[in-house]
């Protein structure tokens, strides 16, 4: 069984696939066009892929049949057209659990890098700007006892609405597409609905798993009703906001701030006008940058890739209709 894998994952996972006897197609080029990309598929059997670069849409499936399952290394798995797998008999795995902490943490250090004003207060320090103690200067807000407002209270929600009641004893809303009666037992969350979540929070955070109905959901119009304190954060996929939009809300001071670690496009340009914007930190798509979740995260995909080999379903499959 050949199995391609686009992007070097770490060792772990490689060594597990070898020992597993399967046939590992690693471009050197780790670059590859659309067209280079579509060549190595054509000549796999199953595929472990790295990034939301390329889309596995009908024209893909079309064009690769001989593809049999594919392992994802995130658990985001927008990039993939589900209803078309499922069509195609290809099982799509995924990998939760292991890096929501770690994302988690991205989303509390933006909250409070944008509550601090830190990437404001790094910059001057960095151009010879300290200048002397200021009582009314870089003036950023306490996060204590304000409220959180979680869109999509799954597994990375939980733990960034956990972490913020332990940290700040924060209020936790939520608007989920389910009811989570974990983290209503647990910290209190409290289910509103969308309109509620935006008006009453302090701090909006997306953690909602992404499709492409919702697209720029977070548009001007959801910007004109937050809070005029609110602090942005978005560490789900870039496609839930508009740019645009949210550019204009801070630079008009609607909201307060914006904390991003996926943005829209991906990656942006280091000339996009948010980043002129004192009130802004982003960062690089980091959230599962540890060495533990990229562990755990290469472990789970070669695990989803052996069980596949053996003829097993896949231990963590998004599609498990697939197997009806
Ligand atoms: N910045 C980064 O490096 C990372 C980003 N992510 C993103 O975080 C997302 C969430 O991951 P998990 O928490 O593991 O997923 P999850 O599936 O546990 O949680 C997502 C929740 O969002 C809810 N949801 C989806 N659309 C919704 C809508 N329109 N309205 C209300 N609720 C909605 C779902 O019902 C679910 O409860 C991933 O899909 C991925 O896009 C994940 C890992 C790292
Ligand atoms: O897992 C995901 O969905 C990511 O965005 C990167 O870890």
């Amino acid at each position: 069984m050949k199995v391609f894998i686009n992007k070097r994952i770490p060792e772990i996972g490689i060594t597990m696939l070898e020992e597993a006897k399967l046939e590992l197609i690693i471009p050197e080029n780790e670059h590859l066009s659309y067209e280079e990309w579509l060549a190595y598929c054509k000549l796999s059997d199953v595929i472990l892929n790295v990034g939301g670069e390329f889309k596995f849409d009908p024209y893909f499936f079309k064009e690769c049949p001989n593809i049999k399952a594919i392992a994802l290394y995130s658990v985001g798995y927008d990039q993939v057209n589900i209803q078309s797998a499922t069509e195609n008999a290809v099982p799509i795995g995924n990998t939760p659990d292991v890096l929501s902490k770690a994302t988690s943490d991205v989303s509390f250090l933006l909250m409070q890098s944008v509550a601090r004003r830190a990437s404001y207060n790094f910059e001057k320090v960095k151009t010879g700007n300290w200048g002397t103690f200021d009582p009314l200067h870089a003036l950023g807000q306490e996060l204590y006892g304000k409220t959180l407002g979680i869109f999509g209270l799954g597994r990375i929600g939980f733990e960034m609405a956990k972490k913020s009641r332990k940290a700040f004893d924060m209020e936790i809303i939520y608007h989920n597409r389910h009811r989570n009666v974990e983290a209503e037992k647990e910290i209190n969350a409290r289910y509103v609905s969308f309109d509620e979540l935006i008006k009453q929070a302090d701090v909006l955070s997306i953690h909602a798993s992404y499709t492409a109905e919702q697209k720029d959901l977070f548009n001007n119009a959801v910007f004109e009703k937050m809070k005029s304190n609110a602090i942005f954060i978005n560490t789900a996929r870039g496609g839930f906001h508009d740019q645009k939009a949210l550019y204009e809300a801070l630079k008009n001071k609607q909201i307060w701030g914006a904390g991003l670690d996926v943005t829209n496009p991906e990656p942006m340009s280091y000339d996009d006008p948010i980043l002129e914007l004192s009130n802004v930190c982003v960062l690089p798509h980091i959230g599962s940058a540890t060495e533990e979740a990229r562990n755990g995260m290469a472990k789970m995909a070669a695990e989803n890739i052996i069980a596949f080999s053996k003829g097993e379903k896949l231990p963590t499959c998004v599609n498990p209709e697939v197997y009806k």
